[in-house]
């Protein structure tokens, strides 16, 4: 299980529902520890003044026809009602645990039979299970841990069934696999501690339940008997006497509650820390602006403008702000590229613009427009429609940008008939229009197949015809070739150009890969460690790149020219965590040219020729090697 740092658990401890649930669960725990220790003797007296009576001073709850004191019995026996109920648990995930895994180990035959027994065993209700155990298990307190206990077992093997399953897909339990690691060991060191969190919650929510179900078999009488006493049965004895002393049912009642709701909201508690549910944090302050790195250029026509962006997200030891202060303008019809090393924030930037940030990520701007609307200040809404149809999102993976479930054409036809309000089979005819638009063959039949008979580039073709089922005004692409083979990088690149020139729609694509930037965009924006540190031309009198760390960029691009028996070219060293950036240019460490100034003091975007912003306190502006010294990589424009 991964370590929470304390924070969270401090700071679940103030909400009130963590606070509340906290502070009963000590409560019933020190009960349960001292109340047999503290209140034996009281319990256990005989008052003969007082047999049968109603609750009074001397005794709380009243007595009951032994004259014993109601009120000292139910704190007694909180001890055997609680361990009971934690016994039947433990049972319960214990076993569950095991039937659950077990198909993971097993050959596969036996383990599907497993399987199947769970199924079956998951579809009785609970109640009846635990009925049909005691009966099995007989009467009394170990025949009920038992029936409690295997009662609860086939939800929780059901539970890390789903969770081992979706576990084992996952690529770090392949690599394991390939390196020759067995089933058991597989499952000790890579499956169950990552199955844990979710399994501790769900336990401690169970045990409220367990503690509902065993109060309920004593209450019949096939739980705890005399004479021992549990909730369960001291609910039984007040119940025969409820019209004369309705205290003696009501105390062990309330007790089973308020214990009941001690395990369960602290189940609640624990599952917002370790984020079993996911649940919007609220932290104390909103994070600090950065000092302002450059302004957005004003044009009247802009389809976006990006001024001063911020993103940041709470950790551990305050906000960590991964974007910081990106200005930057698209006109209609304008192709830029963001390029960058990985982590640099190119696709915050772009989550940010199509405002797909999710909470407890915060996004600032002092401008952030899209076709002349602001996106941080126009309400949900009313964004909406303009998002839906103006703005399109190309993702890296595009097996997962499409719902496995649904059919393609459907998928694109959703987007009319949601924001353009055509009829179903209009959408769909559009649909396959698009799909055609953007050159997938046989268009009909393909709308009616599903992503995973797409191949990858086809994936990607279908994803930009689904922005094109509206008349989108910009496209965000973010590393939208890189599972792609060449060939299909290369039609992709040209699809997104000719939609460009067609429609005169506006291009952001991002990219770790400045040759596939320059091919296609006409202006590049480099960004490092959350700015963007230079902005220039990808051809012309201004395109030679005058930032070190643009240099450096070029230096490693691999074309068919690069000598194959030379080493390849890296830049040395790594770009900085944006929790831990150092004062001055964040480059410094890495840049050869970096002096004490730079060291100390960050330079600000500032313009050295039209159309050109660099960053930087030593800008080298000597022409570099290649076809007048601008970034024409080996590909050449497409
Ligand atoms: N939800 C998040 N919470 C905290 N930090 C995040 C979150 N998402 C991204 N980051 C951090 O923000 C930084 C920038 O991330 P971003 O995905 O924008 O990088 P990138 O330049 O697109 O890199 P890549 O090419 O690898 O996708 C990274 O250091 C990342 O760890």
């Amino acid at each position: 299980m991964a370590k929470r740092p304390a924070g969270s658990w401090a700071a679940a401890l103030r909400t009130p529902v963590g606070g509340f649930s906290a502070a009963l669960l000590v409560l019933v725990i020190a009960l349960a520890v001292l109340g047999p220790i503290l209140w034996h003797d009281r319990a256990f007296s005989f008052d003969l003044d007082a047999l049968g009576e109603g609750p009074s001073a001397r005794h709380w709850a009243g007595t009951d026809e032994l004259g014993r004191d109601i009120f000292y019995r139910v704190l007694v026996a909180t001890r055997l009602s609680v361990v009971l109920a934690l016994l039947a648990t433990l049972l319960g995930v214990v076993s569950g645990l095991v039937l659950g895994t077990l198909p993971s180990v097993l050959p596969r035959p036996v383990g599907r039979l497993v399987t199947a027994a769970v199924n079956v065993a998951v579809a009785f209700p609970s109640l009846l299970l635990v009925l049909f155990f005691s009966v099995i298990f007989g009467v009394g307190t170990q025949g009920a841990v038992l029936a409690v206990g295997l009662a609860v077992a086939p939800s929780f093997a059901r539970l890390a069934q789903t969770m081992a399953a979706s576990i084992a897909g996952r690529d770090f339990v392949a690599a394991a696999r390939v390196c020759g690691v067995g089933r058991i060991r597989l499952l000790l060191r890579h499956i169950l501690p990552n199955i844990g969190e979710p399994l501790v919650v769900n336990a401690t929510i169970a045990a409220g339940s367990a503690l509902l179900s065993f109060s309920g078999l004593s209450f019949l009488g096939i739980g705890v008997q005399a004479p021992d006493y549990d909730w369960g049965r001291l609910l039984n004895d007040g119940l025969n006497g409820i019209y004369v002393n309705p205290a003696a049912a009501l105390a062990p009642g309330l007790a089973v509650v308020l214990a009941g709701l001690a395990f369960n909201l602290t189940g609640e508690a624990v599952a917002g820390v370790v984020g079993v549910r996911t649940r919007a944090t609220h932290p104390a302050a909103a994070p600090a602006p950065v000092a302002r790195a450059a302004a957005a250029e004003d044009h009247d026509d802009a389809v976006l403008v990006v001024d001063n962006l911020q993103v940041a997200f709470p950790g551990r030891g305050g906000w960590t702000v991964p974007v910081r202060g990106v200005s930057f303008t698209v006109r209609p019809g304008e192709a830029i590229g963001v390029v960058g090393e990985s982590g640099s924030g190119k696709s915050l930037t772009g989550l940010a613009v199509s405002r797909l940030i999710e909470a407890p990520g915060v996004v600032t701007a002092d401008r952030l427009e899209f076709a002349g609307k602001s996106l941080l200040g126009t309400p949900e809404r009313e964004l909406r429609g303009l998002l839906g149809t103006s703005l399109a999102m190309v993702f890296q993976d595009p097996m997962t940008s499409f719902n496995p479930t649904r059919r393609i054409g459907r998928q694109l036809a959703e987007v009319s008939e949601q924001h353009q309000g055509l009829s179903r089979s209009k959408a769909l005819a559009r649909a396959v229009d698009r799909l055609r638009a953007v050159r997938i063959p046989a268009a009909r039949r393909r709308a009616r197949q599903y992503p995973h008979e797409f191949s990858g580039g086809m994936r990607q073709r279908a994803m930009i015809g689904m922005g094109l089922m509206g008349d989108p005004r910009l496209i965000i692409a973010d590393e939208p070739t890189t599972a792609l083979d060449v060939t299909v990088q290369r039609q992709l690149l040209r699809l997104l150009a000719r939609t460009r020139a067609e429609r005169d729609t506006a291009i952001v694509l991002i990219s770790h890969d400045i040759a596939v930037v320059s091919q296609t965009c006409e202006r590049i924006l480099v960004m490092y460690a959350g700015r963007i540190v230079e902005d220039l031309p990808s051809a012309g009198p201004a395109a030679t790149p005058q930032h070190p760390y643009t240099r450096a960029l070029l230096a490693t691009t691999l074309d068919l020219g690069t000598d194959r028996e030379a080493p390849l070219p890296v830049i040395p060293g790594r770009p900085p965590e944006p929790d831990r950036l150092p004062a001055g240019c964040a480059f410094a460490e890495r840049c050869p040219s970096a002096t004490e100034r730079c060291r100390t003091e960050e330079p600000v975007l500032a313009q050295v020729a039209p159309a050109h912003r660099v960053a930087c306190w030593h800008p080298d502006d000597v022409p570099l090697p290649g076809p007048a010294g601008a970034i024409v990589t080996a590909g050449g424009a497409e």
